[in-house]
C-alpha cells in the first residue's frame, strides 16, 4: 500500500490514496499507522477517495470530486480537520488529481464541502463560521479553567488563561477533564493567551491544544478558527483577521460574516510503501 506523509504547521498526517474506495480501513489499522514508534507516526490519517465511491460522501459528489476521509490517531473519526484539508489539497495537486488553476478547489468532508485556495507555500481553506455556544470548564493539574464551547464542524472548548498563567506551564500529557454531558462525543480543548500586536491583523493569540483522539498536537486548524472567533468576540468584534501562533508555527484565520478562512503552510515530506506488518498493532 502506498502512502505519503505531510503536515500543516506540524500537525502531521499519513495520506492514503484510495481513489475507488477499495481499502477496508479499520480503527486498528489507523492506530497502527499513527503509532510513532512502531508505525509511520502521525496525528491522523487522510484517506483520499472519490466522493462518489464513499457512502458518506456520495451526496457531495456533484460539488466535490474528492472526499477527505479523516481519522484521528486513535482510530476514531472526526467531522472536520482544517490542517488536514490543507494538506489533502497539497496532495491532490502533487499527485495530479486536481488542478486549482481555475481558482478554488472543493473538498468533501463529513462536515460538508470546504473550498481551498492555493497561493505558493500557503493553502487556505474556507470552512463554516465558528458557532460560539455555552460556557463550560476544563480541568488539568488541579486548575479549573472557564471556557467557551465552539462548533467548527467539530467540537471545541476554548479556555483563555487568566493573567499570571503561562501556556508553557500547562501539563498536556494527559487529557483535560471536561463535562461529559456538555460534550458527549468528546471535545478538542484549546488553551490560549493574547500575543503582541501583529501588523495587518485585528488580533494575535497563542494557543496549545489537546485534540480529541490524537492527544497534544503541534497545531489544530479548526482549533485555531475556534480560538480566533473567541478572541474577536472578546475584543467586541464579529469579524476580522487573527494571527494564531501554535507550537508548530503560525496560522492566519479570517472570520467573515458567513465563513472562516484558515491559511498556512502545507507540506508533503515523503512517499513510500507500507509493509503489511505496519497495519497491525503488535500484542
Ligand atoms: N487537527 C485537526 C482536527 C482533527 C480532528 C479532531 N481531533 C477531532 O476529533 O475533532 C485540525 O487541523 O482541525
Amino acid at each position: 500500500m502506498e502512502f505519503t506523509k505531510g503536515h500543516g504547521t506540524g500537525n502531521d498526517f499519513v495520506i492514503l490514496p484510495d481513489p475507488d474506495g477499495r481499502l477496508e480501513l479499520t480503527p486498528g489499522m489507523v492506530a497502527a499507522l499513527c503509532d510513532r514508534r512502531r508505525g509511520l507516526g502521525a496525528d491522523g490519517v487522510l484517506r483520499v477517495v472519490r466522493s462518489a465511491a464513499h457512502p458518506e460522501a456520495a451526496g457531495q459528489a456533484g460539488d466535490a470530486e474528492w472526499f477527505m476521509d479523516y481519522w484521528n490517531a486513535d482510530g476514531s473519526y472526526a467531522e472536520m480537520c482544517g490542517n488536514g484539508a490543507r494538506v489533502f489539497v497539497r496532495f491532490l495537486i502533487a499527485a495530479g488529481l486536481a488542478d486549482p488553476a481555475d481558482g478554488t478547489l472543493p473538498v468533501a468532508t463529513r462536515a460538508g464541502v470546504v473550498r481551498a485556495r492555493v497561493s505558493g507555500d500557503s493553502i487556505a481553506v474556507e470552512m463554516r463560521r465558528p458557532r460560539l455556544s455555552d460556557p463550560s470548564t476544563a480541568s488539568l493539574g488541579g486548575l479549573t479553567l472557564p471556557g467557551t464551547a465552539v462548533d467548527v464542524g467539530n467540537p471545541h472548548l476554548v479556555c483563555t488563561l487568566p493573567t499570571g498563567l503561562d501556556l508553557a506551564g500547562l501539563d498536556l500529557t494527559r487529557a483535560p477533564e471536561v463535562d461529559p454531558a456538555a460534550f458527549p462525543g468528546g471535545v478538542n480543548v484549546e488553551f490560549t493567551t493574547l500575543g503582541d500586536q501583529v501588523e495587518g491583523t485585528d488580533g494575535h493569540v497563542l494557543m496549545r491544544v489537546y485534540e480529541r483522539g490524537s492527544a497534544e498536537t503541534l497545531s489544530c486548524g479548526t482549533g485555531a478558527c475556534a480560538v480566533a472567533a473567541v478572541a474577536l468576540r472578546d475584543a467586541g468584534r464579529d469579524t476580522g483577521v487573527v494571527a494564531v501562533d501554535v507550537p508548530g508555527g503560525r496560522l492566519s484565520v479570517t472570520v467573515t460574516a458567513d465563513s472562516c478562512w484558515l491559511a498556512g503552510p502545507a507540506v508533503l515530506v515523503a512517499t513510500g510503501e507500507i509493509a503489511p506488518t505496519a497495519l497491525t498493532m503488535p500484542a
